[in-house]
């Protein structure tokens, strides 16, 4: 087998993890396999060819979790049945090798695929199938040919055998199909027959070594390692492309990180095309997933990771938000009818604009003060917040105003006064304009200094974040009813006033974050907010029950998604390498 090269990795590419477009490993075959390239399909279609995992935890189920939480469409094509949970592997059954052929065909004569995730294949002769049906696929470095990663499962962390002895051979024997290869470390060693490497250098070697003798990408897993870093490596034939640091979490909840890893790198090498970017969202997704493992409370052994982490927190405020208990109680008991349809609202419009109003305020203080309490929030408040989380903020910021502005010019179109109409407009050039130069400029310059970047600037070149989707959802939902929708983007307003002007007021000269504080003591959005608050009474005073109803509904939920954005930055893990 021909050694694998590298070339066009610009310098600087190892440590920063930056700029690799255009890069390229050449495999044994001739053909080419990108480490950055083209732009692929928004919703990737991912095949995981794997073991089942009846505890949830790895296998296909982790595969199917892992795809669904970094936004592609998964399937499966199950190699073997395990009897497992989360203390260990009791037994392990292959079905015949041809059952799978026939998963696999049926798959392929029906749907076209962007990626495909190998995983635990339990014996030789499953792993040959697999290896003469990606011979079968199209070569090359086509656009309809998926990319595949190989995660070469041979044992279980609780020490049960996952491949039958015998069947390295065939494992390593689809290194050379396979794009990327993600061992962790004893599976580097066997592959290699040679020891374990015992730190982090030592598994760098082995996994440039691998990716030589094989022309395959490696990505070197420092899982198995001490220390409080937990590191991650894309390693080419020539060595280190880009390592990807995160924290090692101390959780017991680590089940399946090996199959979680590797799908959710597929799926967003499918869509950008760029395997450094891939793996350091996949490992910022894995550790925020390993931190909320725990809290499942699956099995008394290692727990699986909490996949649908980042989706929860959404979820969650969402499911409060439609709760009765949880809706501003006194709304709902007012204006629901007994059998918790909207009923008809009593007294004068005008006063009951207002009451009203101020009542859903008063309903989301538990709110307000969840967002004064966000590690996030505080950080920014005493100047300890990293930099990297400060910028994470102001990019899905930047991306939620622009849709925020639409939201806003929305609600002028339906306003029913020319006075309405000139301020919600007023509101969506400010947000389009004013508010996104401030975040441009503050993007392309330092969060701790001045700002210095071009007013006017592009918006971040970064995917909107699932709780931005959420967020912009909820204001899409609002749709056409004016009422429902002013009570949408109210919150917005609203809620950055009041927690801004609490971080206004603690800033001081020596504060890291001081000319950004300094933007929150506006004068000028002090008024648009007390405006926009004025605009949401009368239209509540003159709102029918069911509308009251929807408002009240509307309002609670962007309360809800105002502290989930706030939150995600802070959960957002570590500093990219
Ligand atoms: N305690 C931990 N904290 C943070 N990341 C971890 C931890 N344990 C494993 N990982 C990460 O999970 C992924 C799988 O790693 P590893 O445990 O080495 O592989 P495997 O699950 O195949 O044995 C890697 O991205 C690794 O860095
Ligand atoms: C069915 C199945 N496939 C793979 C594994 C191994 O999972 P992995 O993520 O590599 O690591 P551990 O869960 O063993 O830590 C599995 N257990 N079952």
């Amino acid at each position: 087998m021909s050694a694998g090269t590298t070339s066009a990795v610009p310098a600087g590419a190892a440590t920063t993890g930056a700029a690799t477009t255009g890069a390229v490993a050449t495999g044994p075959d001739g053909s080419a396999r990108a480490v950055a390239g083209p732009a692929g399909r928004a919703v990737p279609r991912v095949l995981a060819v794997a073991g089942s995992d009846p505890s949830g935890g790895a296998g296909i189920q982790a595969d199917l979790k892992a795809v669904a939480a970094a936004d592609g469409y998964g399937m499966t094509a199950i190699t073997a049945l395990t009897v497992q949970n989360t203390r260990g592997v009791r037994d392990v059954h292959v079905p015949p090798a041809s059952f799978l052929a026939a998963q696999l065909d049926a798959v392929t004569d029906d749907v076209a695929l962007d990626a495909v995730k190998i995983g635990m294949l339990g014996a030789p002769e499953v792993a040959e199938v697999v290896g003469a049906w990606l011979d079968s696929l199209p070569r090359g470095a086509t656009a309809e040919r998926p990319a595949v990663v190989l995660d070469p499962v041979m044992v279980a962390t609780s020490g049960h055998r996952l491949l039958n002895p015998g069947g390295e051979r065939a494992v390593a024997d689809l290194l050379r199909r396979a794009d990327v290869v993600t061992p962790n470390l004893p599976e580097l060693a066997v592959l290699l027959d040679e020891p374990v490497a015992r730190d982090w250098a030592g598994a760098l070697e082995q996994a440039a070594r691998l990716a030589r003798r094989h022309g395959v990408l490696v990505v070197a897993k420092g899982g198995h390692l001490d220390g409080e870093v937990a590191p991650d490596a894309l390693v080419g034939p020539d060595g280190l492309l880009a390592q990807v640091d995160g924290p090692r979490v101390a959780s017991s909840a680590t089940h399946g990180t090996g199959c979680s890893l590797s799908s959710g790198l597929a799926v967003r090498y499918a869509r950008s095309r760029d395997w450094v970017a891939a793996l350091r969202e996949t490992k910022q997704w894995l550790t925020r997933a390993i931190r909320a493992g725990e809290a499942l409370e699956v099995g008394g052994g290692h727990g699986p990771v909490d996949h649908l982490a980042d989706v929860r927190t959404v979820v969650a405020g969402s499911r409060a938000a439609t709760l009765p208990g949880r809706l501003p109680g006194d709304v709902a008991r007012r204006f629901a009818g007994h059998d918790g349809s909207p009923g008809t609202v009593p007294g004068t419009a005008a006063e009951d604009g207002a009451a009203l109003v101020g009542r859903w305020w008063d309903e989301a203080a538990g709110l307000r003060a969840q967002i004064d309490a966000l590690p996030f929030v505080r950080a920014l408040a005493d100047g300890t917040l990293p930099e990297h989380a400060f910028r994470y903020y102001l990019q899905q910021d930047a991306l939620y105003l622009r849709e925020y502005a639409r939201a806003l010019a929305r609600a002028a179109e339906l306003a029913p006064t020319r006075a309405e109409q000139a301020f919600w407009a007023g509101g969506a050039h400010g947000a389009l304009v004013t508010e996104l130069d401030l975040h441009t400029s503050w993007l392309g310059g330092e969060p701790g200094g001045e700002a210095r970047g071009e007013p006017g600037g592009e918006l971040p070149d970064v995917p909107a974040s699932p709780t931005t989707r959420a967020y912009l959802d909820h204001l899409r939902a609002a749709g056409s009813d004016y009422a429902t929708l002013v009570a949408a983007v109210l919150p917005c307003y609203w809620i950055y006033q009041d927690v801004g002007e609490r971080l206004a007021a603690g800033n001081h000269d020596a504060h890291p974050y001081r000319a950004w504080l300094g933007t929150y003591a506006d004068d000028e959005f002090a008024a648009a907010t007390r405006q926009a608050v004025a605009v949401l009474e009368r239209v509540a005073a003159d709102a029918t029950g069911e509308q009251r109803h929807r408002m009240a509904e509307a309002f609670a939920r962007a309360c809800r998604h105002e502290v989930a954005f706030f939150d995600q930055a802070h959960a957002w893990g570590p500093a990219p390498a």
